[in-house]
């Protein structure tokens, strides 16, 4: 996919912007261009109840205003430690959690405003693929269930036609039909997780969000999953949102990258300028934890150590979330929240000291 999206380059300069977009002029900047997905200032805060009549009595804000566009066919990344809330921004995007506040137009649909029989609708077209391949089959139904399940659940097809489609859907992820009357206890990790992506493959979809899909997974068979999920995106013109913590994999798969930290995005840009001159202090922190292979390239990335530990999402510092563990913060950074500003056609950052 990436020649197909380096053709898009010009146009995503303000892809993502902390703008001030109304709802009307968000559907119609998403019918212009080609956006697939635009998500604008969501959030989800969970509320924590206590006392002894179980009211509210705080909020863990797991997604803080997370803006982002994504194109028809390009895989946006959103990487960060454990915690910062790309799982729940993920699941929001399908509302398979249900946000608290924000905008996201989906294929010029605004999804936070339909019912369920209209989402149940648009679903076919947004599929997702957890981390956990075993926890997400049903261990009591053969492959050829599992599979098919999407086909019974939407009634897309007759019944006649199922096992054909189950077989030609387990053939282009590279299972055999000899697979269909089997259990999930019987195959590998990644056969597993090949199983998961038929499934999601079954009705088509135009988006699939891929949550930590190789996590789980042999380095060995990481790099297999991760060939056959851009050998899919191309056949099938699949525009993919893929969450993960780990830098390589994120190196290795996307068009575009989002970095978040407890629940906002801090920086934004194509993968190389990510990768190759990352501007948020906590970006080049996190990559300079990354192994290099080329000695080269070791000499020049020096080991960034930030001091503590992620703040608790109940109670996140005010002004910069980041300025706790920050080598270069200052006053202002305690008291004033940076936007996320573009500092390179494409590159947004979010800090007082990189504009
Ligand atoms: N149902 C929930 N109720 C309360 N808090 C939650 C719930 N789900 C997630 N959280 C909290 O929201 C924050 C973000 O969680 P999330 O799973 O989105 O992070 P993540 O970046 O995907 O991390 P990981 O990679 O560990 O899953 C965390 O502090 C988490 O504890």
């Amino acid at each position: 996919m990436r020649v197909c999206n380096r053709s898009l380059q010009g146009k995503r300069a303000s892809a993502g912007g902390a703008g001030t977009w109304k709802e009307g002029s968000l559907l119609a900047h998403c019918v212009e261009s080609e956006d697939l997905l635009v998500v604008k200032d969501l959030r989800k805060h969970f509320s924590m109840k206590g006392g002894i009549f179980g009211q509210e009595t705080d909020s863990v804000k797991a997604v803080d205003g997370v803006s982002f566009t994504v194109k028809k066919g390009e895989t946006f990344s959103i990487v960060g430690e454990s915690g910062c809330g790309k799982s729940t921004t993920g699941m929001c995007l399908l509302r398979l959690t249900e946000p608290t506040s924000g905008q996201v137009v989906f294929n010029n649909i605004n999804i936070l405003k339909q019912n369920q029989k209209a989402l149940r609708a648009i679903r076919k077209d947004m599929q997702v693929i957890f981390q956990d391949p075993y926890s997400s089959l049903n261990p009591k139904h053969t492959i050829k269930q599992i599979v098919s399940e999407p086909f019974r659940i939407n009634r897309t097809i007759h019944k006649s036609e199922i096992e054909d489609r189950v077989v030609s859907l387990l053939r282009v992820v590279g299972l055999r039909p000899d697979h269909l009357n089997r259990f999930p206890h019987e195959f590998s990790g990644g056969q597993r997780q090949r199983i998961g992506i038929a499934r999601a493959l079954a009705l088509h979809p135009k988006l699939i969000v891929c949550d930590e899909p190789v996590s789980a997974l042999d380095v060995s068979i990481q790099s297999q999953i991760l060939n056959l999920l851009e050998e899919l995106q191309e056949q099938f013109a699949l525009t993919y949102i893929f969450i993960s913590h780990d830098l390589s994999v994120i190196e290795h798969i996307s068009d575009r990258v989002a970095v978040m930290y407890l629940g906002k995005i801090v920086e934004m840009g194509e993968r190389e300028q990510i990768f190759n001159n990352p501007q948020h202090p906590y970006t080049k922190a996190l990559l300079s934890s990354v192994p290099l292979a080329e000695p080269k390239l070791k000499s020049k990335r020096q080991r960034i150590l930030l001091s503590g530990d992620v703040p608790n999402p109940r109670n996140p510092p005010q002004g910069c979330h980041f300025h706790t563990r920050c080598p270069i913060k200052a006053d202002r950074c305690m008291q004033e929240p940076p936007s996320l500003q573009e500092v390179e056609t494409g590159q947004l950052v979010s800090c007082h000291f990189v504009q």
